[in-house]
């Protein structure tokens, strides 16, 4: 110990100086602060040695709760809590080693740091007035987050009324970076295949998910054409970037599965709607056109015609007429 101490003396850096002070020979008066500690702790001693000595071991005690909990958020609290009773405690002894509430007290502020970073984390990003509608029209399926995380990586785009956002048969290759999956925000859509209307998208729908699923790892073409009926709004997110972006966060693997899966089922449901529908207008035509010239009849089946317009049950009518 001598020799260490005769070491440090011999020394004449600042932090020999500065741990010599601290550990073996007392306060350096030179230092003001130190002084004007020492001397508080000095006059307070009866007072201030009971609560230092509580201090210190609650500040350990907390530290010990640190091997219990697993939450990040837990451990950073107990970590802040006890060392700083830790640093308090050291503050408040007439012989404080500086050494050790140095260090706790930067482990203080790293933590308040990250606990800071974490808090800002959880708080809600503010969306933009579009992305405000689009999140509105997607309903509870995704969060605000989730949503913002996934909308960052597209780019807003507007269409003319006959536009073309896919064209059936196109090739899609994984690496496209012109294939997008589409978020329609404002307007709708004609999706047909092979010439013939088979769909309408409206806002909140879709486009591009049958490539975004297929074309995982290998080539793959268009399955419909999907032309803009009037102005359309939407996010187009490039589909290298939707597959990068859920291999980097799986947190979003979820949310995506259930916007994929919430479309496809809405789409499902319009095709099943749609065949009865035509098969419902085929059934009321097949009964009314052998009546045709029955005086009001055909005034009637022409007023139906207006009334229920549609590429398909113009087919069917014709096919009807003509059996
Ligand atoms: N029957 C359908 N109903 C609604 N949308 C469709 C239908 N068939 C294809 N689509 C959409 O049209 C898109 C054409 O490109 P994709 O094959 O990538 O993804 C397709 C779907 O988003």
């Amino acid at each position: 110990m001598h020799l260490c101490i005769r070491h440090l003396r011999r020394r004449r850096n600042p932090f020999a100086q500065q741990l010599r002070h601290c550990s073996l020979e007392g306060p350096d008066r030179r230092w003001r602060f130190s002084g004007a500690r020492l001397r508080f702790v000095q006059r307070h001693h009866a007072v201030i040695s009971p609560i230092s000595t509580a201090l210190g071991h609650a500040g350990y005690i907390i530290g010990l709760l640190e091997y219990v909990v697993t939450e990040i958020w837990w451990l950073r609290v107990w970590a802040v809590l006890g060392c700083g009773l830790v640093v308090s405690f050291q503050v408040l002894q007439p012989r404080c080693q500086w050494l050790s509430a140095g260090w706790c007290s930067v482990y203080v502020l790293v933590n308040l740091f990250q606990l800071h970073w974490f808090s800002l984390s959880l708080m809600e990003p503010t969306l933009s007035d579009e992305e405000q509608k689009l999140f509105d029209l997607l309903g509870d399926i995704v969060s605000v987050r989730e949503f913002a995380d996934l909308a960052g990586f597209g780019e807003w785009i507007s269409l003319a009324p006959g536009d073309l956002l896919s064209k059936q048969g196109n090739e899609v290759t994984p690496d496209d970076a012109q294939a997008r999956l589409y978020l329609i925000a404002e307007g709708c859509c004609e999706v047909s295949i092979a010439g013939r209307t088979v769909a309408t998208l409206h806002p909140g729908s879709l486009v591009g998910e049958v490539s975004y699923l297929l074309q995982q790892n290998m080539e793959h073409s268009s399955s419909a054409t999907v032309t803009a009926r009037e102005e359309v709004h939407c996010l187009a997110i490039p589909l290298h970037e939707v597959r990068q972006l859920l291999q980097r966060r799986s947190d979003l693997q979820q949310p995506f599965v259930r916007l994929l899966a919430r479309d496809l089922l809405t789409k499902e449901a319009a095709v099943s709607d749609q065949a009865l529908e035509d098969r419902r207008y085929k059934a009321v035509l097949e009964v009314a056109c052998p009546m045709a010239r029955q005086p009001g009849v055909a005034d009637g089946v022409a007023t139906y015609r207006r009334r229920e317009p549609g590429e398909a049950r113009t087919a069917s009518l014709q096919m009807t007429t003509s059996g």
